[in-house]
């Protein structure tokens, strides 16, 4: 089963992912973008320069994606086991979908997701982290192009036509509660899932 975690920069996901890693010990524990191979280091100097541009850094962010599933996430799967990936392809959707909307592309996070369609293995449930943009860009601390509130209010919006879109995949938690209350209620969801499974 897959299980991803969403939000914007500063919800809390990786304070999250790594406080799981205690309670559920068997799991795979993975994110995007990847921090383990070269496409994942290409990304993140996408990420670091103002001037890159906004196709080009979907195309990188969707190459670390297509590494990811072959190398990590579908090899795990195989094998029967839980995966945990902080971020995975709805950030592509609710990101990228924001950066290109003055593009040529008509709509953008529909165009994302169809490059996706014919390669991605989409997630089994998503845990999204739900907090107000000025929140998450003061977390986050605003040290680059995709952590400004204006820019992740945009994102936000793509988050909730993703969630309007397949209320069934996603579990939306308010990550305006305290750190605490957020691992409670990710890991009763969680728990849920597994019982559902
Ligand atoms: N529920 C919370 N309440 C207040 N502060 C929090 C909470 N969760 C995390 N933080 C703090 O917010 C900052 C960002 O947290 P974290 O790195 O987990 O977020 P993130 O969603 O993974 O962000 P990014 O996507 O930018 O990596 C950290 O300083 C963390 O300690
Ligand atoms: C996977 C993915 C990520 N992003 C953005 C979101 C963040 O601002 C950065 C890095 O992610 P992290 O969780 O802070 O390490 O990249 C994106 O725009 N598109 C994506 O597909």
């Amino acid at each position: 089963m897959l299980v991803t975690l969403e939000g914007l920069d500063g919800s809390g996901k990786t304070t999250v992912w790594e406080a799981l890693r205690d309670t559920y010990s068997d799991a795979v524990f993975t994110r995007e973008p990847t921090d383990d191979s070269w496409y994942g280091e290409a990304v993140n100097r996408a990420i670091g320069d103002d001037d890159a541009d906004p196709l080009a850094t979907l195309f990188l962010f969707t190459a670390d994606h297509a590494d990811h599933l072959s190398r990590v996430v579908r090899p795990a799967l195989d094998a029967g086991e839980l995966v945990i990936s902080d971020r995975y392809s709805d950030s592509r959707y609710a990101y990228q979908g924001a950066s290109l909307r003055d593009s040529d592309l008509k709509r953008p996070m529909e165009y994302i997701m169809g490059i996706h369609a014919a390669f991605t293995r989409p997630p089994d449930k998503t845990i999204y982290l739900d907090v107000d943009p000025e929140t998450a860009a003061a977390r986050s601390g605003s040290t680059n192009k995709f952590e400004q509130a204006a820019y992740l209010a945009e994102v936000r919006a793509n988050y909730e036509r993703l969630i309007e879109a397949e209320p069934e995949r996603f579990i939306r938690i308010d990550a305006t509660q305290s750190p605490e209350e957020v691992l409670d209620a990710v890991e009763a969801a969680l728990d849920d899932i597994l019982a559902d499974a």
